[in-house]
């Protein structure tokens, strides 16, 4: 182990275990890094460790810096802190003594000690550690960074904690529990979706300085810093096996801290940036097995989130609609509601292990599990620049089929300003955005707008002869992004051999492939049977006003499965059913003759519109 006079420290291995352990912890000399000296760095904190001593050391981030595995940030003392980010440091400070502050007044578990100066005490969570971790051990024998400790302890001669620890004892062995970082530390999760809205401007660390608070850092005992998803409430959420290309992103971006806290609920389908602005998960000190869930003590009161002017339902209605907006949430997606003013259904008729899904798709099929998971992520495209606004400059767009009026193979781009849908996109083509991969960043990127979270409420209503569709109690802007086709990926092959009700809630994506039908080997539909959204109540008409288009950012466009889009074909006033035209090269018929011969595979449709083909396939 490299400790912080630069020696190198080897424990005497007891057992096999110890020397498993020192395999572990031995860490070579840190790579210098790199930064130019010229330029004026936008910096921010982002989280903060505990290192032995009851040192704390901050977790720094450097917008548009990275190394080549992705990672962005590096360590700083509180001198370095106070000395390079003086203001940012005292928002960081302040924010973490505001949030132990609330938590303390606020928990249920936790004693509010009268009397007490949290903001002068240097950590109450800390000490609140210490005495649980302190039960723990009584319960359970020693973890892995624990023998560390212990083995640290015992080469510099101190003693080992001991359940039965005096409180003359305690204050030494607090400060070694807190170098447990994952355990004892509160995060700031949200940095990810925050992470440039104050930054203080400073120059760079000198190579020196962030090499030597690097290894500084590392030298601490504690194995590499932030490694806390299995310990976030949110992500404790995580409802599913399915596999994710999140969890590919993650495992393959390795070290990106942001990508490791976003709060995905189901590990089934999201990508880490879009799912980054979820709420903040902080970090609870306590072991595991204390239900001291924070979300609880962070998520303002039930009655607060009610949205206003949410229809009121029947009890099944309200707690369906609880569930599905509970998980539309935790994307940062509006609610969902149920409404039946026609007939005594109350709910629409779902399979019993549905699961709602926002956005993304399952990836569990075993055909496309095994494509996903060798997903690698040198495949991806990035672009370096920041703002994306020149299609044909930007690497992502490059590759786009989408050109100007006159085809001078000049990419234009797919979205307004406003990040509205231009409608300058030929069927079947594929809208290439930004991804996790990019320079850019997900809420300000103009290319990365399907992905953002859906910001109007829906309602699933049920129609007079069409079963159930879909509305809001908001006016839609022409070209604003509705959602995507969620459910499980599975090979066309596969939904072809489907029949009757089984079929209804497949949506195939016809991109790339054109419609040769010959070779369907390598294409893709959508099944939303067990896994789904909103969407999938969405009704056709001849006279839509939402119409499909493709978009691909989670995958790449070779893979074929970009996801469905769903956009506002034309405004669309509050309270009028959205639908899209499930045929569009279906030939109309013209004569109320023709009306009665409804083409075989298709049924009489219902959509009441004027030009109403007669039928529609489904
Ligand atoms: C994807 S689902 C849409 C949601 C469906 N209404 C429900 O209640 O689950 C497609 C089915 O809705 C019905 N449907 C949709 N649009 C229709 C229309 N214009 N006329 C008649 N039936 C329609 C058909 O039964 C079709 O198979």
């Amino acid at each position: 182990m490299q400790n912080a006079s630069g020696t190198q420290d080897v424990f005497e291995p007891e057992d096999e275990e110890d020397q498993f352990n020192d395999d572990i912890f031995i860490s070579s000399e840190s790579e210098p890094e790199i930064f130019e000296e010229d330029l004026e760095w936008q910096v921010k904190i982002v989280g903060e460790e505990i290192k032995d001593r009851n040192q704390v050391v901050y977790e720094v981030g450097w917008p548009g810096w990275e190394r080549p595995d992705r990672s962005r940030n590096t360590w700083a003392t509180p001198e370095q802190a106070d000395c390079d980010m003086p203001e940012e440091k005292q928002r960081w400070d302040s924010k973490m003594a505001r949030i132990r502050k609330s938590l303390a007044e606020k928990s249920l578990d936790v004693p509010v000690w009268s009397g007490l100066d949290l903001l002068s005490e240097s950590d109450y969570l800390r000490s609140e550690a210490f005495e649980e971790k302190l039960k723990e051990r009584k319960r359970k024998p020693l973890t892995l960074s624990e023998r560390m400790d212990s083995l640290l302890a015992k080469r510099e001669g101190r003693n080992e904690m001991s359940p039965s620890t005096s409180s003359g004892a305690r204050r030494q062995t607090r400060s070694e529990l807190n170098t447990h970082r994952s355990e004892s530390v509160v995060s700031d999760a949200s940095s990810h979706s925050t992470l440039l809205t104050s930054s203080s401007s400073v120059r760079p660390p000198s190579s020196s300085t962030s090499r030597s608070t690097r290894s500084e850092h590392e030298s601490s005992g504690s194995p590499r810093p932030r490694n806390r998803g299995s310990t976030s409430s949110i992500n404790s959420n995580a409802s599913t096996n399915k596999t994710s290309l999140a969890d590919v992103y993650n495992s393959r971006a390795g070290t990106s801290t942001l990508s490791r806290q976003a709060g995905i609920p189901s590990s089934s389908t999201k990508t880490p940036l879009a799912s980054g602005s979820s709420r903040p998960s902080v970090v609870t000190p306590s072991p595991k097995g204390k239900e001291r869930a924070l979300p609880k003590i962070l998520l303002p009161p039930r009655h607060n989130r009610t949205v206003p002017g949410r229809p009121r339902g029947l009890p099944e209605q309200e707690k369906m609609s609880e569930r599905w907006s509970k998980s539309a949430a935790t994307e940062s997606a509006a609610s969902i509601d149920f409404v039946n003013t026609v007939d005594d259904e109350k709910l629409p008729p779902i399979a019993d292990d549905f699961q709602y899904l926002e956005s993304g798709y399952d990836y569990t099929h075993k055909n496309i599990s095994q494509l996903i998971n060798s997903l690698d992520q040198g495949v991806f495209t990035r672009c370096e620049c920041r703002r994306c606004t020149a299609a044909h400059l930007c690497d992502c767009q490059q590759s786009s089929e989408i050109f100007d009026e006159e085809y001078k193979r000049r990419q234009v781009f797919a979205y307004s300003d406003e990040g509205l849908f231009l409608f300058n996109v030929p069927g079947g083509t594929e809208v290439i955005e930004c991804n996790h991969y990019c320079q850019c960043e997900l809420d300000r990127c103009p290319n990365r707008v399907a992905q953002r979270p859906r910001k109007f409420p829906v309602t699933i209503f049920k129609t007079e002869n069409r079963g159930w569709g879909v509305r809001s109690n908001k006016d839609i802007q022409s070209g604003t992004i509705l959602g995507h086709y969620s459910g499980k990926l599975i090979p066309r092959m596969e939904a072809e051999s489907l029949e009757g009700p089984d079929k209804m809630y497949c949506f195939d994506i016809d991109g790339r492939e054109g419609l040769n039908e010959d070779d369907l080997s390598a294409a893709y539909s959508v099944d939303a049977r067990h896994c789904g959204n909103w969407t999938r109540y969405l009704n056709h008409s001849c006279s839509p006003n939402v119409m499909v288009y493709l978009a691909v950012w989670a995958t790449i466009p070779e893979m074929r499965m970009p996801n469905i889009v769903f956009v506002a074909l034309k405004d669309i006033p509050a309270n009028t059913e959205f639908a899209f035209d499930y045929d569009p090269l279906a030939e109309p018929l013209h004569s109320a003759r023709d009306r009665l011969g409804i083409p075989e595979g298709a049924r009489k449709c219902m959509c009441g519109a004027d030009n109403c083909r007669g039928y529609v396939r489904v």
